[in-house]
């Protein structure tokens, strides 16, 4: 398999309808392909079926085949496994059980979802390393540092004996990304990661999805409903509208001559411009669209965005009441 994850005729429906009608995805290795589209399209469910976690009053068919490296994540997933990949559609709990959090991890959202309030962060990451890979107290502790320092978190060290509320949302959400990666996982699905976070930590967590991607190993399912979150990192772009895809081309090409109506609409609503090639030309140019966003009303899009500060990753979501 030359692609890291590749969805083909997926189909999910409640007893009474389909969310996803027959969709076809192909996420490249080495890259982020973003999954975008208005509220209720079904981009959630997409994800969700990738990792076997519908809820029970749905079902999935057509085929999600994950990429079967050798060598890759923490090793063979055994039943299942075959020279072209893992089938993860009807797969059985012991499949899914080895590919969850191992070869393919999540983020949501809001990071607490993924964060317990009342354990410190190194306890966090050190049980699920020590759980997961059997790693002794010290190599966890180590490991888990390490995994801090990668999503640049300050401080690592202090950073394991604290809990997650006493951490900015923006960091909390790079905790939630070290707990993801603590398995060194193939794929990343990650749902809306920079929805919540106040506007000027946005673009540094984007930035930091993207350096993961460029370090090399890792490709990542990024599903937003903001074109500008796209525009900023995303290689490739698959718009769902009503549970089908609408359009999907590298992004460039969506950007400068998308095909479809429907595109082509969620394009005008963005304000100003809104692609450039470089990220960092983009991370720029999203402080000034957020400048003028805020006094234009430009809300939830390339305007709202901004960079953290300092190396335009960390510095301002630490000054604005990270570690206390
Ligand atoms: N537990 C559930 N039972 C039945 N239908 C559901 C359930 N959860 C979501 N849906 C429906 O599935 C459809 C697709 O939802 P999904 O969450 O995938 O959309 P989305 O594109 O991710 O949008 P959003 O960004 O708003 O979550 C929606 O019509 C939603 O109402």
């Amino acid at each position: 398999m030359t692609d890291a994850l590749t969805i083909s005729g997926l189909r999910i429906r409640t007893r009474t309808h389909a969310i996803v009608d027959g969709i076809d995805l192909a996420l490249e290795r080495g890259g982020i392909h973003g999954l975008a589209g208005e509220s209720g399209s079904g981009k959630t469910m997409t994800a969700l079926a990738v990792l076997g976690l519908l809820p029970g009053s749905m079902t999935a068919s057509g085929s999600i085949r994950l990429a079967d490296d050798a060598g890759a994540g923490t090793g063979s997933t055994g039943a299942g496994s075959t020279a072209s990949g893992i089938e993860l559609v009807g797969a059985s709990r012991q499949v899914l059980g080895a590919v969850r959090g191992r070869r393919v991890a999540m983020v949501f959202q809001d990071p607490s979802t993924s964060l317990h309030p009342q354990l410190t962060v190194g306890r966090q990451l050190t049980d699920h390393l020590r759980h997961h890979l059997g790693l002794s107290k010290a190599a966890a502790r180590s490991k888990a540092e390490a995994l801090l320092e990668r999503v640049r978190v300050p401080d690592a060290r202090a950073a394991l004996s604290r809990y997650p509320h006493q951490f900015s949302g923006g960091q909390r959400q790079r905790i939630a990304i070290a707990v993801a990666l603590a398995c060194d996982p193939t794929v990343l699905l990650a749902d809306e990661p920079t929805t919540a976070l106040d506007v000027t930590v946005q673009a540094g967590v984007l930035q930091l999805l993207r350096e993961l991607v460029d370090d090399g190993g890792l490709s990542i399912l990024l599903v937003t409903h903001d074109l500008g979150v796209m525009s900023a990192v995303a290689d490739e772009v698959t718009v769902m509208r009503q549970g089908l895809v609408v359009e999907s081309a590298p992004r460039e090409k969506l950007f400068t001559a998308p095909q479809d109506a429907y595109t082509r609409s969620l394009l005008a609503a963005l304000p100003g411009s809104s692609f450039e090639e470089s990220p960092e030309v983009l991370v720029e140019e999203l402080v000034e669209g957020h400048e003028a966003g805020s006094a234009g009303g430009a809300a939830g899009s390339v305007g709202g965005l901004a960079v953290e500060g300092g190396s335009a990753v960390d510095g301002a979501d630490d000054v604005e009441g990270g570690a206390r």
